[in-house]
């Protein structure tokens, strides 16, 4: 379980992140929506330990992580794929993949037997990525790129993974690829935090609905499918 305790980010001399307080809870996808500027990025980047909160905590099973380098709270099995993929253009897929599973050794997360295994199972959870094992990742599509990105979290075999706008910048269609995939990572014991502008999309794979405005949870715990019946522009 991810608690976030009156959590407030200053960037700058502006308070991004307001006394935010949420829960998260495994076996879920919890899906975040709010304006541009709402402070989610900022939230999902606190939470990976990349911003040092100035007030409250986040809690992973009872623990504060809060104040944690990121590779402590990587370690910890917290997780963040960033807005805009950052993957390596010059490695090939298979590379940019092993990032992952180097991330993974390094962390002692599993013996090299269980890394194999994790292996097969990335390439059989990305088939696209398997035929493009030997191909330069900055040669691939939007879509293929951000399934690299996707493939090499899961590598890491996170207990939360963040996902800040997975499909950014995709064709519809690429989209649904991308959020179908995300939802295979479903697991009882994994906590999927999802920042995504693609609304409708994101509901029809999501558990639950937090609604963030200005540093703010304002809602949370909302079903999907009552969001999806209502004006868009009513709900944030
Ligand atoms: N380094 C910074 N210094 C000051 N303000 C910043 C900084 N980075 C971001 N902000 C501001 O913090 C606010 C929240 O930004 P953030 O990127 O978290 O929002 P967001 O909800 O993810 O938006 P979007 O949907 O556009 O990605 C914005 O108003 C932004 O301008």
């Amino acid at each position: 379980m991810l608690t976030i305790d009156s959590l407030t980010v200053r960037l700058g001399h502006r308070v991004v992140i307001d006394a935010l307080s949420a829960g998260f809870e495994p076996g879920r996808i919890e899906l975040v929506l709010g304006h541009n500027g709402a402070g989610k990025s900022t939230l999902l980047r606190a939470i990976a330990g990349l911003l040092r909160p100035s007030g409250g905590g986040v809690l992973l099973d009872g623990v504060d992580i809060a104040r944690r380098t990121p590779s402590d709270v990587a370690r910890a099995g917290v997780v963040l794929v960033p807005q805009g993929r950052g993957i390596f253009a010059d490695l090939t897929v298979a590379e940019n993949i092993r990032l992952g599973m180097w991330n993974t050794r390094r962390l002692k997360r599993g013996t090299a037997q269980e890394e194999r295994a994790r292996l097969d199972e990335a390439r059989e959870l990305f088939p696209v990525l398997g035929q493009l094992w030997n191909t330069r990742a900055g040669s691939l599509s939007g879509g293929q790129q951000q399934q690299v990105a996707i493939a090499r979290a899961f590598l890491a075999n996170p207990r939360v993974l963040l996902l800040d706008e997975p499909s950014v910048g995709l064709s519809p269609k690429l989209a649904e690829l991308v959020l179908s995939t995300v939802a295979s990572l479903r697991r009882d014991d994994r906590t999927i935090v999802l920042v995504e502008q693609n609304v409708h999309q994101a509901l029809a794979v999501a558990d639950t609905v937090a609604i963030m405005r200005a540093g703010v949870m304002e809602r949370h715990g909302l079903a999907p499918a009552d969001i999806a019946r209502q004006d868009l522009t009513t709900v944030f």
